[in-house]
């Protein structure tokens, strides 16, 4: 008998009302482990009822006041940290050591960032720019914020959203993706014991209740993780209650390999960042850009370490990465795989690994042309595409002409190209001799069709802030 998941309203679980339910499957077995209820319009009210009355206090609450029930978030993060890695783990198949270290350790290290930003909020200084009148500036919550989270990193995004969003004064109605629910389920029975009721509330749900969301009267700031097409829906809905939209979409990363770098380290890494989490990373590689000179040695190189990182076993501490999330998005790997031109050649994987889960071989596809769907199109599993180029211009052409702009990364031992690329390179990050590593402190965010909008950092808490000027007379 698998459980039926439930709402967090106002400070409890409550049933859902609507009728219909989506069956969770753990993608590393086929097994239903869990049901998952799909919001009706009635939840969303209620949930936005309880966020907008629990905002007419929490905005109101001091720095210092939220930075301490932000520290004591993170703390009880670490303290579940087994329960929330198994109940994603039910939902995602990840290797439970990957969302141990990479999501649960770096969101608890996370929120203690934000629980300190709450603190530092700047703007200009307060003074007399018109005689006889004190001007300063407020910084403020936005609101009720809605957000929604994608099945990637489901913990990891949950932080992203809900860290910054309440260290800003504001109050939350978040949907996860209908696939993975249960760590940000976890993560509500953390806050019930140390967020005030209704500073926090979940629904469940699928697309619709996200429109529904957004559409809603009461936030005022919309705020996604997701793929361009969500994130186009989530703006133009954003954009007809005039709404703010915060967007963290797609990504197509290209790696520039110079042949002055270490080949043999380069191409080991490279590996493990574009095949980490089953290329399910919008900051994952997807496109290797290899001076021509070096492409023979740095394919066979590639394929080589490719080949060793392990996938589909059982038990998933031996795996380097797990299953692809859902068998529809299985389904559309395996088709970009079958669709590969003729003039190219899959170098190493391509195929499907087991008869269980949806486990797909790491895949090295070699020779394909920039204007190619698989060059062009985000994957989002673990296959990559190799082309050569002959000058530094080139390179850069090549990286920068698709629509994503998240990230990119440039390998040479050459201080000066690496320095001219990275300028050159039209990506939110560029970098230099790695690759997806990041940091509390330092902002992630793309251009183009990758988004808008900064997550962690500082500028992340201050995009669910907004000024106001007040001016005061002083002759009165
Ligand atoms: N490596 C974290 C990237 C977040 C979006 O997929």
């Amino acid at each position: 008998m698998v459980q039926t998941l439930q709402n967090f309203i106002n400070g409890e679980f409550v049933p859902v009302t609507g009728t219909e339910s989506l069956d969770i499957v753990n993608p590393a077995t086929g097994d239903i482990v869990a049901k998952a209820p799909i919001s009706s319009q009635a939840d969303v009210d209620a949930a936005m009822a309880a966020a907008a009355a629990a905002f007419k206090t929490w905005r109101h609450s001091t720095p210092g006041q939220r930075q301490a029930v932000l520290l004591k978030v993170a703390d009880a993060i670490e303290a579940r940290s087994d329960e929330i890695v198994e109940a994603q783990h039910r939902n995602t198949g990840q290797v439970r050591q990957m969302i141990a270290d990479e999501e649960v350790a770096a969101g608890a290290d996370q929120f203690r960032f934000f629980a300190g930003a709450a603190r530092l909020l700047e703007g200009r200084s307060a003074g007399e720019y018109m005689e006889n009148f004190t001007s300063y500036v407020r910084r403020e919550p936005v609101g009720v914020v809605a957000q929604v989270t994608p099945w990637n990193y489901p913990f990891l995004m949950l932080v992203w959203k809900i860290g910054p969003a309440l260290a800003a004064g504001n109050t939350i109605v978040l949907k996860p993706s209908d696939t993975t629910p249960e760590s940000t389920l976890v993560f509500a029975d953390i806050a019930k014991d140390i967020l005030p009721a209704g500073v926090l509330n979940i629904v469940l749900g699928n697309g619709a209740t996200g429109a529904a969301m957004v559409d809603h009267k009461t936030p005022a700031m919309v705020s996604i993780t997701g793929s361009v097409r969500a994130g186009i829906a989530v703006a133009g809905g954003a954009a007809k209650g005039l709404k703010r939209a915060h967007l963290e979409l797609g990504g197509k990363a290209p790696a520039i390999v110079f042949a002055d770098a270490n080949l043999g380290r380069t191409a080991q890494e490279i590996a493990e960042f574009s095949f980490f989490n089953a290329g399910q990373d919008c900051t994952a590689i997807t496109r290797v850009l290899v001076e021509e000179s070096a492409h023979d040695d740095f394919v066979s190189l590639l394929a080589t370490a490719s080949k060793g990182l392990e996938t589909g076993n059982a038990d998933d501490s031996k795996n380097y990465y797990g299953p692809l999330n859902n068998i529809n998005h299985f389904n559309e790997v395996v088709k970009v795989v079958e669709n590969i031109p003729d003039y190219a050649t899959v170098v190493t994987g391509g195929k499907r690994v087991g008869e269980k889960g949806f486990f797909f071989e790491p895949t090295v596809v070699d020779g394909v042309k920039q204007t190619d769907d698989i060059v062009q199109k985000e994957t989002f599993g673990p296959v990559i595409t190799v082309q050569t180029f002959k000058t530094e211009e080139e390179a850069v052409e090549l990286a920068n002409d698709v629509e994503y702009a998240l990230a990119s990364s440039v390998w040479t031992s050459n201080h000066g190209v690496a320095m001219r690329v990275s300028r050159d390179l039209d990506f939110g990050a560029v970098w230099i001799n790695t690759h997806i590593m990041l940091t509390a402190e330092m902002p992630h965010g793309g251009f183009k069709q990758s988004g808008y909008g900064k997550d962690l950092s500082i500028y992340g808490v201050e995009d669910y802030t907004r000024i106001k000027h007040v001016m005061s007379n002083l002759d009165a």
